[in-house]
């Protein structure tokens, strides 16, 4: 690929996925919390749902929707924020998740552990021969599950179901279609990684969250692995190349074709 079609394809990516070329942490907090307030209001709906799993992105999104709601109540409105923890059977990182419940101070925390409803379903689709990445495909459908938990929760409370999807994981459609992918609202939409960090840190999020290694953490045999290591690219890297800065060939070309070949992620159903 030449240099002027890879900068061409740069550019066409960081429009699609709105990365602004300015950031202030200050102004996008009060930006999101108002766009949450506003759906609130538009929807009707009387509250929010998102799974905080320890990360940084559910400990970003899930505080700008308690600060929401808080407004929402605080206007003379009712709304609520449910923090769902949702592990598969006991998290190896559950301090870091009660850390994040800690800093987030949500209205009201329910726990669902997705293990029987995920083994039930892996044991059912056994007979289909699940083949040498048993441990891969169970890890989508435990994402699956905790969608499934999320929306049963928003249906009870007249509430939406939350996405922390932002533009470094969108771009490598680094998300499982229909689990974490699924949602009515994404408050970190447009951002890169490091912006969400720094959305966190203003938010009053310690190190120990905004420097959490990112973690899909789908695997049982093996918790934790660093999203880095899958992708085959760094963070830092995703965000230059979102933030529109010079990266290496090799970090170019490795998220042009993530992003090629995750288009059907972040389309509408391919209709006739
Ligand atoms: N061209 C096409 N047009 C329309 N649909 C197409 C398609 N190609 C595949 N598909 C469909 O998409 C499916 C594959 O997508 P999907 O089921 O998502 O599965 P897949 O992309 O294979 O796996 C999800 C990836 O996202 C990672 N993940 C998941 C959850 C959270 C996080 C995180 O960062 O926290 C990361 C996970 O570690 C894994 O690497 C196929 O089974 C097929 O149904
Ligand atoms: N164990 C869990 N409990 C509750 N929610 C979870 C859990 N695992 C994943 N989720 C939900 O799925 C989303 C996608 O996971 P993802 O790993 O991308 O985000 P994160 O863990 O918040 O941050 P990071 O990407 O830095 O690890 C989370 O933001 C959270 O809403
Ligand atoms: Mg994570």
């Amino acid at each position: 690929m030449s240099e002027l079609d890879r900068r061409y394809l740069q550019e066409l990516i960081i429009g699609e996925l709105g990365v602004t070329p300015s950031f202030d942490a200050d102004v996008e907090i009060e930006r999101r919390v108002a766009f949450l307030v506003d759906q609130l209001r538009t929807s009707g709906a009387k509250a929010y749902v998102l799974g905080i799993s320890g990360g940084v992105d559910s400990s970003t999104a899930g505080r700008l929707c308690q600060l929401a709601v808080e407004r929402v109540r605080a206007e003379g409105g009712q709304a609520s924020f449910v923090a769902m923890r949702l592990p598969y059977g006991v998290q190896a990182d559950e301090d870091d998740a009660q850390r994040a419940l800690e800093f987030i101070r949500p209205d009201e925390t329910l726990t669902v552990d997705v293990k029987p409803a995920t083994d039930a379903l892996v044991e059912s689709v056994r007979h289909a021969d699940l083949g040498d990445r048993e441990d891969f495909h169970s890890g989508n459908v435990k994402a699956r599950q905790r969608m499934v938990a999320q929306y049963a929760v928003a249906g009870v409370r007249g509430g939406l179901v939350v996405g922390t999807d932002h533009a470094a994981e969108a771009v490598m459609g680094f998300f499982t279609k229909y689990g974490d992918g699924a949602c009515d609202l994404t408050p970190l939409a447009g951002l890169t990684k490091r912006r969400v960090r720094a959305v966190g840190a203003k938010l009053g999020a310690s190190d120990l969250i905004t420097g959490k290694v990112p973690t899909a953490d789908l695997e049982t045999g093996n918790p934790g692995v660093p999203d880095e290591l899958v992708l085959g690219v760094t963070y830092d890297e995703i965000d230059d190349f979102l933030e529109g800065k010079q990266v290496s060939d090799k970090a170019a070309e490795t998220i042009i074709g993530y992003h090629r070949r995750t288009i059907h992620k972040r389309a509408v159903p391919i209709a006739p």
